[in-house]
């Protein structure tokens, strides 16, 4: 479904992405792990058809980029991150911000089908925010944004759903609520490629880990293979300790700190 196949990316003197080639397959759900700056954000932005590389060969869903009418594979992918919400109007209400996920607006100036609208209604439903559907999106809570975002990207029924840190500034509260949110994702036939900083966020829905550091995968499998002490001390340049937990792997710094 997506395939990266060499890909370099230069920017002012800086080698951004440096050889990624990444293959994943129908079935499978990517996490994608690595320090700031490393170049995670980059690759999303690569994969979703924002920014293109110096060289080397992207194929998203079966389209190569370059030969292919983006409009029409942005359309089967729904994209989440902060950028996202900063470009979304505040004061609008937030059934109709679920809704321009239909068209991958993002607002709308014209009358709203009936269709659509029912269809954001009942998406809002599905995630227990009918309460909130006509109240502004200014009101809702950073949690409560991140469901809205998620029920916008499902109006257009993607086929692959790209999340930048969704659960960056939530609490605990809201992150495991957000988390079993994504787990349901796994019954729509979506295929998900997830960014985070936390290797706890890697619930049972996730198959597979790509490790990024400096522009390069320094490890890409099931996740099983890939998350090693050894793999995630070098990932984060920091010693640290691995362990599994009701089926999550969770880390914590080794006692004795970094020596280096
Ligand atoms: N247009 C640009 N020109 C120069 N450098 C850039 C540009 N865009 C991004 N960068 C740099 O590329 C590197 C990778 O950025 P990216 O946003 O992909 O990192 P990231 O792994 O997502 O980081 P974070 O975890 O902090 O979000 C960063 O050092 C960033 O400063």
């Amino acid at each position: 479904m997506i395939h990266l196949n060499q890909i370099f990316l230069r920017r002012e003197e800086r080698q951004l992405l440096n050889g990624v080639t990444l293959d994943m397959k129908k079935g499978e759900h990517w996490v994608i792990l690595g320090r700031n700056g490393s170049g995670k954000t980059t690759l999303l932005e690569m994969m979703n058809g924002h920014l293109f590389p110096s060289s080397g060969t992207i194929d998203v869903l079966g389209h190569r980029y370059g030969e292919t009418d983006l409009r029409e594979v942005r359309k089967q992918i729904g994209y989440i991150s902060q950028s996202v919400i900063e470009k979304l109007t505040l004061r609008d209400p937030v059934w109709e911000v679920v809704a321009t996920g239909e068209y991958a607006f993002l607002r709308f100036y014209q009358e709203i089908d009936d269709k659509v609208r029912l269809k954001a209604l009942q998406l809002l439903s599905e995630a227990g925010l009918s309460h909130v559907a006509y109240q502004p999106l200014s009101t809702l809570s950073q949690g409560e944004r991140k469901k809205v975002l998620l029920a916008r990207a499902l109006m257009s029924e993607p086929k692959l759903i790209v999340m930048d840190e969704p659960c960056a500034g939530l609490d605990f509260h809201e992150r495991e609520k957000l988390l079993i949110d994504l787990g349901r994702l796994a019954d729509r036939d979506i295929m998900i490629v997830y960014v985070t900083h936390h290797t706890e966020e890697i619930i049972p829905l996730f198959t597979h880990v790509a490790l990024i550091h400096d522009g390069q995968i320094t490890a890409a499998g099931p996740k099983e293979e890939v998350l090693t002490t050894e793999r995630l001390s070098q990932t984060y340049d920091w010693p640290v300790e691995l362990e599994w937990a009701n089926e999550r792997p969770w880390i914590r710094a080794s006692a004795g700190g970094n020596k280096s």
